[in-house]
């Protein structure tokens, strides 16, 4: 089957050294059997994103539920194959590295933190057994090794020795992500793709989990990307912010300016419909539009610009032109793709 071809590049301004760098990312799923199969429809689950990430740095990545996070960050990690696009991981590039060796050192440097913690581990397995096997598949230290690998990952994420000995069932929500991360954090990556990491937890876990999480990011150097439909959660903690609709990036901003100086009309009304009380710089509060109405269909998103379906701004240009990224504001790493960007 020929890939579909990128329908817009979207070119970003260029750093010398990012450690993720995304170009002109697709990933559409083809609908088998039911009325959409006949038709070889496909879902455009990621369609043209190009984007980069900077080493050190907490990237959040929001959009409505069904916009292509998670299969943006699946393409990210090389785990489902992509159509057309690179990413390329600190100078390899991930979709082609299929040699033994190149392959293992990325899935080592470049993990998954789950967001379900309970489906993360088998229920009948001690927790101990279940770290060590990335470590035993990976042929890595003795067994005395791997046991006080385990030790110091548990340690690092706030849980003692004993919690090898338990089952699933005998941990809380907040100790099985912990868990969870402390898995991630056993090959020693460089880069943790955190897809929705607190979702299933609680207002106080989340916050425990969220602030582990950048401790840890600074105490061991790594690189973030925090896949999040909860605006809060990326306002703790990420120094920029990408933001999805649709299966593209629509803007990017540090993080500061995004919710200060929201430049894109579905940003605008992502936060108004997410963060109603939040003030404005100027002390005010939002004033923009809430969203309205649902996502249209990823098998066949409209013309032009995605949004203009349920923008309160859109023109006959939105629906014919698909709109280039420019700097917000000549704001530097503020970028936004749309034809009337700004308040
Ligand atoms: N394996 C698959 N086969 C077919 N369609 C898929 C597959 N995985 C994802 N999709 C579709 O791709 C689109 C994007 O899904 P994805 O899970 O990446 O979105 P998301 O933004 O992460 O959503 P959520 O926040 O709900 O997890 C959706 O329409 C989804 O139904």
């Amino acid at each position: 089957m020929t890939a579909p071809a990128a329908p817009v590049d979207l070119p970003m301004p260029v750093s010398r050294t990012p450690l993720v760098r995304v170009d002109g990312l697709v990933k559409h799923y083809p609908v088998r059997g039911g009325v959409f199969g006949r038709g070889g429809k496909r879902v455009h689950s990621v369609d043209g994103v190009s984007l980069e990430i900077e080493r050190g740095e907490v990237l959040g990545l929001v959009g409505e539920s069904g916009c292509g996070k998670s299969t943006l960050a699946r393409a990210l990690l090389g785990l489902t194959p992509v159509d057309s696009g690179r990413v390329m991981f600190d100078g390899t590039d991930v979709s082609r590295a299929t040699g033994g060796r190149e392959r293992k050192a990325l899935r080592r440097s470049m993990q998954l933190v789950f967001q379900d913690p309970l489906s993360a581990f088998d229920p009948r397995m001690r927790l101990g057994v279940s770290l060590e096997a990335p470590l035993a598949q990976h042929r890595l230290g003795t067994r005395e090794e791997r046991g006080q690998r385990i030790s110091k990952v548990l340690a690092q994420v706030g849980l003692d020795d004993s919690y090898a000995g338990r089952l699933p069932h005998e941990c809380s929500g907040g100790q099985l992500q912990r868990a969870v991360i402390a898995r991630a954090l056993l090959l020693r990556p460089r880069f943790l793709v955190c897809d929705e990491p607190t979702s299933a937890l609680d207002a106080s876990n989340r916050a425990h989990i969220l602030n582990l999480l950048v401790e840890l990011k600074d105490r061991l150097g790594l690189t973030l990307l925090m896949i999040s439909h909860d605006l809060r959660v990326v306002r703790h903690i990420c120094d920029r912010v990408a933001v999805m609709y649709l299966g593209r990036v629509v803007e990017v901003a540090p993080r500061h300016r995004l919710f200060e100086h929201p430049a894109h009309p579905y940003t605008q009304a992502l936060l108004a419909s997410s963060l109603p009380d939040s003030p404005q710089t100027d002390g005010t509060v939002s004033t923009f539009s809430t969203l309205r109405g649902e996502p249209p269909s990823p098998l066949s998103p409209p013309s032009g610009c995605r949004f203009h379906t349920r923008c309160p701004k859109a023109q006959a240009r939105c629906a014919a032109e698909a709109p280039a990224w420019s700097p917000a504001q000549s704001e530097q790493q503020h970028h936004v793709a749309c034809h009337f960007p700004g308040p």
